[in-house]
């Protein structure tokens, strides 16, 4: 049975389960069911609190794991990432009042508050400053009202929290982050069971970017149509009964989908449908 960490609360864990269930697996009925056996997929699912989850793959016991790019590298666990899966996308950054500092040499002798005390201590050493860093579960944002920090680390997505705040970012980003599958560093890349298991994320992950697109088009205007709609590896053309028009087959990127299907009118194709894909293997 492969043994997968998926986690159990907080942002990655409604989007990693929908994944997973898109992707054909069991997923629990109930927040409070901590084990899961899928015996059809030979598949475990453990759901852990996501700063945990490296630290467990890590240790070998689970074979993969969901979490975020953030969590993993604030762990320091022996795991690395081997699929990015496009949610849960976020920056790490400083954040203070404005006018308090305007880059991470500011911070020196000053005091940071964050949840990702790994990530922060080990970019502030990179950069020479000498700072202490204030360890808190969450709404970190509160800590330089309070007075228990001068400016804070944390994860922006929309830049609300911070703003509802009154804090402004200052410096580079510490890093960017998505939810990601990740293993024990160094672990067999070739099991077949984990093979399986990334091909099916995967096939979601194309589902999910692409759609479907079939038009007809006069056989002379083929070339410029195809260049168009390039498809993965190269579209299906098909006879017409109908002689001179030929039918195309093509997977486009969702987000082309419309300027694709202008542009194809333009050249004269009809009949332009997209479809949605519900699962693929590439
Ligand atoms: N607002 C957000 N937008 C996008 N990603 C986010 C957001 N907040 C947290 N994340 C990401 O979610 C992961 C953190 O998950 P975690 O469950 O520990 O925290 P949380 O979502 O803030 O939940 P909690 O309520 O427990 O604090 C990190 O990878 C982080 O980058
Ligand atoms: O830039 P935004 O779109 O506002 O998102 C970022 C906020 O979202 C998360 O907070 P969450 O709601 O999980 O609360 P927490 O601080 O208690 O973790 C994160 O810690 C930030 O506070
Ligand atoms: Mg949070």
């Amino acid at each position: 049975m492969l043994r997968i960490a998926v986690p159990n609360k907080g942002s990655l864990s409604g989007p990693a389960s929908e994944m997973l269930h898109e992707a054909g697996y069991q997923q629990r009925k109930e927040s409070k069911e901590l084990v899961l056996v899928d015996p059809d997929n030979e598949v475990e699912f453990f759901y852990l609190r996501p700063k945990d989850i490296a630290i467990y793959v890590a240790t070998g016991r689970l074979d993969i794991g969901i979490t975020g790019e953030d969590l993993l590298v604030d762990s320091a666990a022996d795991a690395e990432p081997i699929l990015p899966l496009g949610f849960a996308r976020s920056t790490f950054r400083f954040a203070a009042k404005p006018g308090v500092a305007s880059s991470i040499e500011d911070l020196k002798g000053r005091t940071v508050a964050t949840s990702y005390e790994g990530i922060v201590a080990k970019h502030l050493a990179e950069h020479g400053v000498d700072a202490s860093v204030v360890h808190l579960d969450g709404a970190v944002e509160t800590a330089i009202e309070l007075g228990v920090a001068d400016a804070i680390a944390d994860v922006v997505e929309t830049g609300t929290s911070l703003r509802n705040a009154g804090l402004e970012t200052f410096g580079e980003p510490i890093m960017r982050s998505e939810a990601v599958v990740i293993r024990r560093t160094g672990a067999d890349g070739d099991d077949p069971k984990v093979q399986q298991f990334l091909r099916r994320l995967q096939g979601v992950l194309v589902a999910r970017t692409y759609v479907m697109m079939d038009y007809d088009i006069r056989a002379e205007h083929l070339e410029k149509a195809v260049a168009l709609t390039p498809g993965l590896e190269s579209p299906t053309v098909s006879p017409l009964h109908h002689e001179g028009w030929v039918a195309v087959r093509s997977m486009v990127p969702t987000k082309d989908a419309q300027r694709v299907m202008d542009e194809l009118y333009e050249l004269g194709a009809r009949a332009i449908l997209t479809t949605q894909i519900h699962a693929c293997r590439l």
